[in-house]
């Protein structure tokens, strides 16, 4: 394809671009998705990235493919005029590269393979601080095969060799801002009763759709804005739902949600302590002794009177200060932490924050309290 083709507007400043991560499990139905939406929609135009990312061999194989002269040569026009670009590579080398075709798209969605952790390619695009400014993420959709999504959950097999038993699917589940159920047309209402109470057992906050053939209206999976503490609705819906995630939480699996409500506001050195040590060092055991992993974590906190949305994927944190007008007028009494992953108790949970909260309201041992 001849650049010339291609009407040429030159916006006077660059709109950084969503990025929409989409996951799930070998033959859910993302590339079916992805098909859909590309012919769907015809305002955006779309760059599509096939992410080969994975283990082993695939990564090395990825990443020799990945190379810039061999990305531009993979866009293609599709029917209906958006651009597609597939480009196999692990992240943000592609994406960078795409950037500098950038006034040509307005949307990137990105298509894991079957078996992926979405997790740490979602963390490059959320916090990378070059392509901060071009991109964002803006949400991660995993679509489930409604007929085994449950035996996927429990496979023992296709776990990382990264310490956490967690396989690819639950991971898939547990990171989602937003859950197709799909391949609805296949299976019992039964099972899809239970496999939507799993996936809710799992990821309490999650956005859950029934779709076959992963037709959906593009509103709903379409600039989510997940990871933004700007749009008042999100927020609403976060501290709506967070509210039901603990009545859900009672399969007997190892991995759940679990929601802390803040009573009192933090100290940023509270908070700062309390995920250093939950996040990084893994100090919270659950009561069997086991330690607490924590997959995914959103939370609105008061910090120093500020309201903050409060945002983890596994060891990465960030917060962001919330317009006051955002958060529809209501109390501290809604402050709350919402924990996905493994051994989470709410009762040790609440333990280590207040041993965080009270180590930083003491001052460092002195020599004279020492030797007394
Ligand atoms: N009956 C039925 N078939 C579906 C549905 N969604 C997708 N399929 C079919 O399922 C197969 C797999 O779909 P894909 O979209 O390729 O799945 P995928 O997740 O991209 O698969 P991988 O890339 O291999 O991980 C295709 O033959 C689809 O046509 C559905 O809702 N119902
Ligand atoms: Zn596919």
């Amino acid at each position: 394809m001849d650049d010339d083709d291609i009407p040429q507007l030159v916006p006077a400043t660059f709109q950084s671009v969503p990025v929409t991560i989409i996951t799930g499990y070998l033959g859910a139905g993302k590339t079916t998705l992805l098909n859909y939406i590309l012919h769907e929609q015809s305002e955006k135009k779309i760059a599509v990235i096939l992410n080969e990312f994975g283990e082993g061999s695939a990564l090395e194989k990825s990443i020799s493919v990945g190379n810039e002269g061999a990305l531009y040569e993979e866009w293609l026009e599709l029917r209906n005029g958006c651009l597609c670009c597939s480009v196999k590579d692990n992240g943000v080398k592609a994406i960078e590269n795409l950037m500098t075709k950038r006034g040509k798209f307005d949307y990137i969605l990105l298509e894991t393979t079957g078996l992926a952790d979405p997790g740490p390619i979602a963390t490059i695009f959320w916090l990378d601080k070059e392509l901060g400014s071009d991109i964002f993420l803006d949400g991660i959709i995993t679509v489930v095969d409604a007929n085994h999504c449950l035996e996927q959950i429990d496979d023992k097999a296709n776990t990382f060799d990264d310490g956490e038993p967690c396989n690819a699917a639950i991971r898939q589940v547990c990171l989602a801002d937003l859950i197709l159920l799909n391949k609805t047309d296949l299976a019992s209402k039964e099972i899809v009763q239970k496999t939507k109470d799993v996936i809710h057992a799992l990821n309490g906050v999650v956005d859950l759709i029934e779709t076959q053939h992963s037709k959906v209206s593009l509103d709903r999976i379409l600039d989510l804005r997940a990871y933004s503490g700007s749009g008042s609705e999100r927020i609403e819906r976060l501290l709506a739902s967070s509210q039901e995630s603990q009545k859900l939480s009672h399969l007997d699996k190892d991995v759940c949600s679990v929601t802390l409500p803040l009573a009192a506001p933090l100290t940023r050195g509270a908070l700062d302590l309390f995920l250093q040590r939950l996040l990084w060092e893994r100090r919270l055991l659950d009561d069997k002794g086991d330690t607490a992993s924590v997959i995914r974590l959103k939370g609105v906190v008061n910090l120093e009177g500020a309201p903050h949305l409060l945002q983890a994927v596994y060891q990465t944190w960030d917060l962001e200060a919330v317009p006051d007008a955002a958060r529809g007028g209501e109390g501290l009494d809604r402050d709350r932490l919402i924990f996905i992953g493994r051994n989470l108790e709410e009762k040790s949970l609440r333990r280590l924050l207040e041993e965080c909260v009270d180590a930083e309201a003491q001052p460092p041992p002195s020599y004279s309290s020492l030797s007394r």
